[in-house]
């Protein structure tokens, strides 16, 4: 199915017209972030814009078909073990028309000091010299025509591309931009190694259909901008450019990618613009790692309530975690598995299940009233961390992690942390 398709069937869809400055498409994704889904009608000739395509968890869970969270962790962590075939359309050459320039596709800048437009939603399909194909989302940017960097994070496609490169071999890839929004949450998933993030998406959607490339990378069919190439030896600098957690990250040199091909949907190709740091950003990110955190917790202490990668922490570097405990100790566990689960996580708090992981103000509270420092705060000093993190102590994100117990204790009388109420 088409991102166009997924677009119509969402109610609260504002449509906005050219012409568009240079920032207003940032600026209107700022504003309606969480709150409608703006398309920009005619970005370029044959193009649609849209963003905040999956910002809320309302959109979320109508996309999974579940009614909450817990139904939709458990999904989507099935989906992981559970990963169904693709199946391959041969006929698919006829619905896309074919461009000369990455220029040709209209991309947008987001942010003040960023040097130039980007793609920030284009999944890349890799293929390892093992025969792995791997699906994970990477900010890209042209350097020319038929050239762009790209970022790769140390994980899997990183994995792929420095195993082939010292074999002298160039990664065959396909970017896939304009996909069906669980295609998105898929690769934005870290199952382990080997397992195909489409796969995955596959599982979550009943079955998804691929094309197959001349340089042997599979992109999703329907995809609006399908982009074959290779990942080569050559590196240019990449950025400056925001992450997730709202920070210029900082410029390094980041792998070539030569283009052989670019494609594009012949009817209404609908281009997704995901605000880097907005809500879409932390929510795609995010939603794995939290239930993976769910996940863990649940297994040292069942009394799990809810988990939030909060917003201050943009739904990456902070936990919080609501729980019951049954036994002195239980949070604290809670916390190591949290940390294990989300190998990026630098600050994890668990707090009672009376407190809203979603309220700052409450956490806050629950830290003041029920935070006993000498025994519910601890450091895990050299360890590592998100690569993004300004102070990490190298550029593989060596750092030191937080737990903080700020659940009341057990022994102590339960009325001395009751929220006082104005009765009605
Ligand atoms: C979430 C990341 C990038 C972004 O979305 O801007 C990747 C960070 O990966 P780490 O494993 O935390 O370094
Ligand atoms: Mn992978």
């Amino acid at each position: 199915m088409s991102l166009g398709v997924i677009i119509k069937s969402l109610s609260n869809v504002r449509s906005y017209h050219p012409p568009y400055g240079e920032f207003t498409i940032a600026k209107i994704l700022k504003e309606s972030e969480g709150r409608w889904t703006p398309v920009f009608e005619n970005v370029r000739k044959g193009f649609v814009g849209v963003g905040n395509v999956i910002d809320t968890r309302e959109k979320l869970y109508l996309y999974l078909g579940v009614k909450n969270d817990e139904e939709a962790y458990v999904k989507l962590l099935n989906a992981e073990e559970n990963p169904a075939k693709l199946e391959s359309v041969s006929t698919w050459r006829d619905m896309y028309r074919e461009l000369e320039s990455l220029y040709d596709l209209p991309m947008v800048r987001y942010y003040e000091k960023e040097a130039k437009p980007y793609i920030t939603s284009g999944v890349i399909i890799g293929v390892g010299i093992d025969g792995v194909m791997n699906a994970s989302i990477h900010r890209f940017s042209p350097v020319g025509n038929k050239k762009a960097v790209v970022r790769l994070v140390p994980r899997h496609l990183y994995q792929i591309y420095k195993t082939s490169i010292e074999k002298g071999r160039e990664v065959p890839i396909a970017v896939a931009w304009g996909v069906h929004p669980l295609v998105l949450l898929a690769a934005a998933s870290s199952p382990p190694y080997g397992v195909f993030e489409l796969e995955v998406a596959s599982r979550l959607m009943g079955g998804i259909k691929v094309v197959e490339l001349e340089n042997g990378a599979v992109a999703p069919f329907m995809a609006s901008v399908i982009i074959e190439g290779f990942l080569t030896r050559e590196y240019a600098e990449e950025g400056p450019f925001v992450d997730i957690i709202g920070v210029y990250d900082r410029v390094r040199l980041q792998p070539v990618v030569r283009v052989e091909r670019i494609f594009v949907l012949r009817e209404e190709a609908y281009l997704h613009y995901l605000l880097p740091a907005g809500l879409e950003h932390m929510l795609l990110m995010g939603f794995e790692r939290e239930a993976k955190i769910w996940r863990a917790v649940k297994s040292v202490t069942p009394g799990v309530k809810k988990v939030r990668l909060t917003k201050g922490g943009f739904g990456w570097l902070v936990a919080v975690i609501s729980l019951d405990k049954s036994v002195e100790g239980d949070a604290k566990n809670a916390l190591l598995a949290a940390f294990a689960a989300h190998p990026s996580l630098k600050i994890a708090i668990a707090v009672d299940s009376d407190i809203d992981p979603e309220d700052p103000v409450a956490i806050e509270w629950a830290i003041a009233t029920r935070l006993r420092a000498d025994r519910g705060l601890f450091v895990v000093p050299y360890v590592r961390g998100s690569t993004l993190d300004p102070v990490a102590l190298n550029e593989e994100g060596l750092t030191h992690k937080i737990g903080i117990d700020a659940t009341r204790p057990l022994d102590a009388d339960p009325s001395l942390f009751e929220k006082a109420k104005i009765p009605d």
